[in-house]
């Protein structure tokens, strides 16, 4: 991408000097650039598609996949969905940045088939740049990385460009003992911020509540955009508070696939948060 740019850059220096030669060569100039400003503009537009579809949905619960039954992956997804969820949380894990492993793009790919619904990846992973190409092109809407395997903001912020290049919307991730501070300078620039409130890796364990001082302060910035998420431990006890600390996004993973019956186990989570 950050090749693009350049291509871009250098490409639009050289139209404004054709341009004051001859407005012919400029004309030509214009045609070799127009696929790569078409792909500019259908990234945008699918990314301020979803960013709204989101957005009318929330407060939603985002069905985290985790601890489906993978032998029945399409039919999982169909339940949920059946269920009333408007978007699938997918957890890659890479066992460095978290000690478990899950999926990589083969199964974003089939998720992908299975549902027309945004597909909310959150990239639990070491050197998440290497990959975000992969993922987009396996369907991935939302490509969420973490702050904690960045050096610092601008290797941040360029995750964050190339994500929204690619035409996803950009997330970024926090663990619980991560300050604000360290997302300051992005928080604004981004499309997604998710609060995490178990230190990521596992399904099943015990709701942090410092996720919700995060999402109140971040709820209140007027400079931040971005949809709030929250992920981990959000069940019957807790969902109510995230949704009342601002959170748009709610990341269910045991307390729905817990329960025999999604559709019931989704409605009696959605009444806490209408
Ligand atoms: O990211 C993660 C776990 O690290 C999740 O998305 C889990 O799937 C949430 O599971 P519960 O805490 O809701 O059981």
């Amino acid at each position: 991408m950050g090749r693009d740019k350049t291509s871009l850059t250098f490409a639009n220096q050289h139209l404004v000097c054709l341009w004051a030669d001859d407005r012919r060569f400029a004309a030509l100039a214009c045609s070799f650039l127009l696929p790569e400003i078409l792909l500019l503009v259908t990234a945008l537009n699918h990314r301020e598609q979803i960013k709204s579809q989101l957005r009318s949905a929330a407060p939603a619960i985002a069905p985290s996949i985790l601890l489906c039954d993978y032998a029945k992956l399409g039919q999982e997804i169909a339940d949920l969905q059946a269920a009333g969820a408007q978007l699938m949380h997918l957890d890659v894990m890479d066992g460095h940045f978290v000690p478990n492993f899950t999926f990589g793009m083969t199964i974003v790919e089939a998720a992908r088939r299975s549902t027309d619904l945004p597909l909310d990846v959150h990239l639990m992973m070491e050197n998440p740049g290497r990959y975000l190409k992969q993922f987009r092109e396996a369907g991935a809407d939302v490509l969420t990385v973490h702050e904690e395997v960045c050096r610092d903001q601008q290797e941040l912020a360029d995750l964050v460009a190339e994500i929204r290049e690619l035409g996803a919307l950009a997330g970024i991730a926090i663990n619980p003992p991560t300050p604000l501070e360290k997302i300051d300078q992005v928080a604004a620039d981004c499309d997604l911020i998710l609060c995490m409130s178990v230190m990521p890796g596992f399904g099943g364990q015990k709701f942090d509540r410092t996720a919700l001082d995060k999402l109140r302060t971040l709820h209140e910035r007027e400079d931040v955009d971005a949809l709030l998420e929250v992920d981990g431990g959000v069940n019957l006890e807790t969902i109510a508070d995230c949704a009342q600390a601002g959170a748009n996004l709610l990341v269910v993973g045991s307390a729905i696939s817990s329960g025999e019956n999604y559709e019931k186990r989704f409605r009696q989570l959605e009444q806490l948060i209408r």
